[in-house]
């Protein structure tokens, strides 16, 4: 009869749209198609802010990246199969790096999956995802949307942060339900990522062992920098005296020129410390497995939220489980003032080292050889954003990375953004768009030629939406450096690439400014303008083609064999 016909209805594509404003989510990263362009659309209309890409990877790696700054899941939009696939690379690393982030991606019929009948873009997705994830689900009822959102978005933050998967069938975005029933199944999370506090003994174990070191050291790492617990993490550091070793997205967390930073002083740190103090930072390949280049006897004391971490690599003889900022907190309350105290010999000993590696840099620094050299271009590039310490910098390639992280110091938190645990390319438009759109504040993206290319089409969306990202490309040529030769016939050779690329005039094509520079002072004068103009920007540097090594710092990880042309 009329009276029991509900007089609103409500549907599955503004089911998901009410459970992510209800969740606070204020931005989605994706690339349209079916199942989900209207989806796009109406979280556009609700006051989502939608930005629209031109593959999902980077669409997944601004997701990413947002999770990071924000300490709040980024969100990834994909069509079906193949935009699904495209956006696993993002999510994977996601979880690599234990950044939060949820991949929402619409999927196909499950009754013609299932029964493999061939339906457009077919996959069983859910299944796909799970090897690369934190957590996969999918929402087979339209009821289920909003527990759906709610537990893909706590499993992403809470805990160990990471990429979680959420499949909804085409027919469930489809589905319609009353609007009275509908808005019952959505609920806002309360306390998504709880407080993780370590045990009493725990905490006077972890006193008692840095209290009695000769030479201790802090290791900070981009778990440190994703706590927002910046006070807390200069306290602990300032008040013990302990020099410490930022990795590369843990720069800024204190100045790179405070005065108990090792990072000058790295190897003799590890070779050295008897205590290392790991907070937020992973014993893994990018700190040797805790054996290449350390102290055979160092021990090592280690805060981390996920208890699985301890004793990955090395045996931790004072673990600290929790979350960094309930660990600093109980460590400085049950610390007795004055009884964790370096030792002033080992302050200066790294202090001496420092201040000579510091000499030497400077003076690879002054140099001024033609063609250019990355250290030439990165120096510059340096001197103009020291002016403007709100610029984020992103930075992907191998030289391109690696010489920049050592060159350009940073001041202020979770401004670096790099290639991180995965040491992935294509990270760059993707880091650098997130970054522009979360914060407003311009971003410098340092890219190698190569690692350029993984996202560089990305460069008509940072045109599109008028982004402040400047893009400088460190120009050698090719895939490490740029004059390997091909012996056997006319074609390049594996790594080569075109130096003679102008790159300046792709993004002169979408309406954004290009420059070419050929000397460091071309490159201040291209990088101030930019930075004074705000708006899209590309300078292509170029860089001798016999500049750079072969994986540039990491060499080493080439296996040997018998090789046919090095
Ligand atoms: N809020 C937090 N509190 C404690 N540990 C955290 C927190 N957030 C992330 N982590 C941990 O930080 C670590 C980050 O390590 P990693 O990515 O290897 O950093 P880096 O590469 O900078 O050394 C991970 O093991 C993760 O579990
Ligand atoms: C997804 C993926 N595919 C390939 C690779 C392997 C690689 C590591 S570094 C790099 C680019 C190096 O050249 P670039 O020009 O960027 O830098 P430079 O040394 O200054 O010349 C590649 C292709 C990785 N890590 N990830
Ligand atoms: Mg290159």
């Amino acid at each position: 009869a009329a009276a029991d016909v509900p007089t609103e209805l409500t549907d599955g594509y503004h089911l998901v749209v009410d459970a992510l404003k209800l969740n606070d989510i204020d931005t989605i990263y994706g690339v349209v198609g079916i199942p989900i362009t209207d989806l796009a659309r109406l979280a556009q209309a609700q006051g989502i802010r939608y930005i629209g890409f031109r593959h999902e990877s980077n669409a997944g790696h601004a997701a990413a990246i947002a999770g990071y700054l924000n300490k709040k899941p980024g969100v990834a939009l994909t069509v079906s199969a193949p935009g699904f696939l495209n956006g696993l690379v993002a999510l994977a690393n996601a979880t690599t790096n234990c950044f939060p982030m949820v991949q929402i991606s619409g999927s196909s019929e499950r009754h013609l999956v299932d029964l493999k009948q061939g339906d457009y873009e077919e996959m069983d997705q859910l299944a796909a995802a799970q090897p690369f994830v934190k957590a996969a689900y999918r929402v087979s009822r339209v009821e289920d949307i909003g527990r759906g959102i709610a537990r893909a978005l706590r499993t992403a933050i809470s805990g160990r942060p990471g990429g979680v998967y959420l499949d909804i069938p085409a027919a469930v975005l489809g589905a319609i339900m009353p609007k009275a029933e509908g808005d019952r199944t959505l609920s806002r999370l309360v306390d998504p990522a709880p407080r993780q506090l370590p045990a009493p003994e725990a905490v006077d174990r972890a006193i008692e062992l840095l209290a009695s070191a000769e030479r201790p050291l802090v290791v900070l790492g981009k778990g440190a920098a994703y706590a927002q617990a910046d006070d807390k993490v200069r306290q602990f550091v300032e008040s013990t005296g302990i020099p410490y070793v930022p990795m590369s997205m843990a720069k800024g967390l204190l100045p790179d020129d405070h005065p108990q930073s090792a990072a000058t002083a790295r190897s003799l740190a590890l070779k050295k410390a008897d205590v290392v103090m790991l907070i937020g930072a992973r014993l893994n390949w990018l700190l040797g497995h805790g054996q290449t280049g350390w102290n055979p006897d160092a021990k090592f004391v280690q805060i981390d939220i996920d208890p699985k971490e301890m004793d990955s690599n090395q045996p931790i003889s004072a673990p600290l489980v929790g979350d960094i900022e309930s660990v600093l907190d109980a460590l400085a309350e049950r610390t007795k003032p004055g009884q964790i105290q370096a030792p002033s010999a080992w302050r200066e000993e790294l202090g001496a080292r420092s201040a000579q590696n510091v000499a030497k840099m400077a003076e690879r620094l002054a140099a001024d050889p033609h063609p250019m050299q990355f250290m030439g271009a990165l120096k510059a590039v340096r001197d103009v954003v020291h002016q403007h310490p709100e610029t984020y910098i992103v930075n992907e390639g191998a030289n391109a990375l690696d010489i920049a992280r050592n060159v350009i110091d940073m001041h202020v938190p979770r401004h670096r953004l790099d290639s991180g645990t995965w040491g992935v390319m294509g990270i760059g438009m993707g880091y650098a768009i997130a970054a522009a759109v979360e914060s407003g504040a311009p971003v410098v993206a340092i890219e190698g030629d190569s690692a350029f290319g993984f996202s560089g089409i990305e460069i008509e969306t940072i045109c599109r939406y008028k982004l402040p990202v400047v893009t400088v490309i460190m120009n050698n040529g090719g895939v490490y450096r740029g004059d390997d030769t091909n012996p056997y016939d006319d074609e390049p050779s594996p790594t080569t690439l075109m130096s003679a690329a102008r790159h300046d005039l792709l993004i002169e094509s979408f309406g954004g400014k290009g420059y070419r520079a050929t000397t460091p002072a071309e490159v201040t004068a291209a990088l101030t303008e930019a930075l004074a103009l705000g708006g899209p920007a590309l300078i292509d540097c170029v860089i001798d083609p016999s500049a750079g090594t072969e994986s540039g710092h990491i060499s080493h990880l080439n296996p040997k064999g018998i090789t046919v042309g090095n």
